[in-house]
């Protein structure tokens, strides 16, 4: 497997992969060629042809930066990365590229695009979606029937009540109360959480 991508983010990608039977590390890699190490791992700055076969997992906190990646890398992905801590469902579906943190939960029904991340503590209840490159922060709660756009990022330790809609590249600031829906681009903190401005996002 190949981790792309060389920072603390990625250090933690690192652990979940030496949680797993399945998986091992077999190179970094970072487009910054002063970055020569990653936990133990020597790292690389550019595809190679012994790299071609490999899966890779994009290793970049930053929702942005991992949907441009996404579109410009030829590699195909690894399917979800799950630290044997956290507790999931059998009757989820998350696609490939997806991270899971160590002691997160994923209740039954629910439904993870590309390349999220449900970091460590994160509680996503039942009948969830998350579409593609979500990041649910550490100790987040996203209960049941939610739906979160592309991109949006709920922070750490916020709380999203049944049933909300939040529309994609969100950001909920950390400890925020999400009580109604949120709509596109929109930053939002506070209990209950109002917008405070909107986000600039140019992925099109
Ligand atoms: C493993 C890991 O580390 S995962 C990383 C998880 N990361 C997070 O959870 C970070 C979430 N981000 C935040 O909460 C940020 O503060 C954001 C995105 C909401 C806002 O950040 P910025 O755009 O830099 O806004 P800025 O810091 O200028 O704050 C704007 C205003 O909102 C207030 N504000 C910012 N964040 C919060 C918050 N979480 N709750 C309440 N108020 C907040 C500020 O006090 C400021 O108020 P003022 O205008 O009255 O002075």
């Amino acid at each position: 497997m190949i981790i792309y991508g060389a920072s603390g983010h990625a250090k933690v990608i690192v652990d979940i992969i030496k949680s797993m039977d399945s998986y091992s590390v077999d190179f970094v890699l970072d487009d910054d060629p002063e970055v020569k190490e990653l936990v133990g791992f020597e790292v690389k700055h550019q595809l190679t042809d012994e790299m071609k076969d490999q899966k890779l997992v994009l290793a970049i906190g930053n929702n942005q930066t991992r949907y441009k990646l996404a579109s410009k890398l030829q590699q195909s992905y690894c399917s979800a990365l799950i630290h044997k801590s956290a507790v999931i469902s059998e009757d989820i579906d998350i696609r490939e590229g997806s991270v899971v943190m160590a002691n997160a939960v994923i209740n039954s029904s629910t439904v993870i695009g590309k390349h999220c991340i449900i970091n460590s503590g994160a509680i996503v209840e039942h009948d969830v979606k998350l579409e593609d490159f979500v990041h649910i922060s550490p100790n987040a709660t996203v209960t049941g029937n939610v739906v979160i756009g592309e991109g949006s990022q709920i922070g750490a330790g916020a709380t999203v009540i049944p049933g909300v809609q939040i529309g994609k590249w969100v950001t909920v600031g950390a400890g925020a109360i999400v009580i109604e829906d949120i709509p596109d681009f929109a930053v939002v903190v506070g209990n209950p959480a109002k917008i405070i401005k909107f986000n600039r996002i140019e992925n099109e």
